[in-house]
């Protein structure tokens, strides 16, 4: 079947203004958390990903998939590819200036993706509509004219400081030096 999925919107969407701090259309994104899993250069395993930002509220980003990433013989694990399109859509989040976290995810599984390949993702925020940012994303492979996944995320915005306040304890730290 393919990528099927369409998110619904609500109606009362509101409009959206790209931050006048976050990069330029081409620019890399900041990493948000050295060791965050899905971006992060000081996380022990990670999927490091390097997420560029794009026009208006989209952003772009590969992945490698390597052999550590594998599921099923040969092909990457549907967890790994999830963790992918959550880091890459809240990647595009940032670029409207709230912070946020995820609170729903849909994916769509449209071919088994090799290990030895490289992803490619997009992703774009659709809207906001209080609290709530609605996003969409899709990854692509060299050889397939449409999307080999694809992925919906419902993010909502968090006070960055309060949210985390009860966790830094329990914080893994990069390493020094
Ligand atoms: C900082 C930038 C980072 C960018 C890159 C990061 C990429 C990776 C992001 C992640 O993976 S974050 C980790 C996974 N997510 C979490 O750990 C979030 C866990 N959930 C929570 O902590 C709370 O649910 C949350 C603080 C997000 C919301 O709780 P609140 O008590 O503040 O709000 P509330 O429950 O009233 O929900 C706010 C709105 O979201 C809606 N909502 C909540 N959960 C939902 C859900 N599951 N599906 C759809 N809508 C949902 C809820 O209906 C409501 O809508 P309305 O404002 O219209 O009433």
């Amino acid at each position: 079947m393919g990528v099927k999925h369409e998110l619904e919107l609500p109606a009362n969407l509101e409009p959206m203004t790209r931050h006048p701090k976050v990069p330029g259309p081409g620019e890399p994104m900041r990493v948000h958390h050295s060791m965050c899993f899905g971006c992060g250069l000081d996380a022990p395993v990670g999927l490091r990903l390097n997420v560029t930002a794009g026009e208006d509220f989209c952003v772009t980003a590969t992945m490698p998939v390597v052999d550590w990433m594998q599921g099923g013989p040969g092909v990457i694990h549907g967890g790994i590819l999830s963790a992918a399109f959550d880091e890459v859509m809240g990647n595009a989040s940032i670029l409207i200036g709230v912070p946020v976290v995820t609170v729903n995810l849909e994916i769509d599984y449209a071919k088994p993706i090799p290990l030895g390949s490289t992803l490619r993702f997009t992703a774009e925020v659709l809207g906001k509509s209080g609290r709530k940012v609605y996003v969409r994303s899709q990854a692509y492979l060299d050889g397939f004219e449409a999307p080999v996944a694809a992925a919906y995320g419902i993010f909502v915005e968090i006070n960055l400081r309060k949210h985390f306040e009860g966790y830094k304890e329990g914080a893994v730290k990069a390493p020094q030096g």
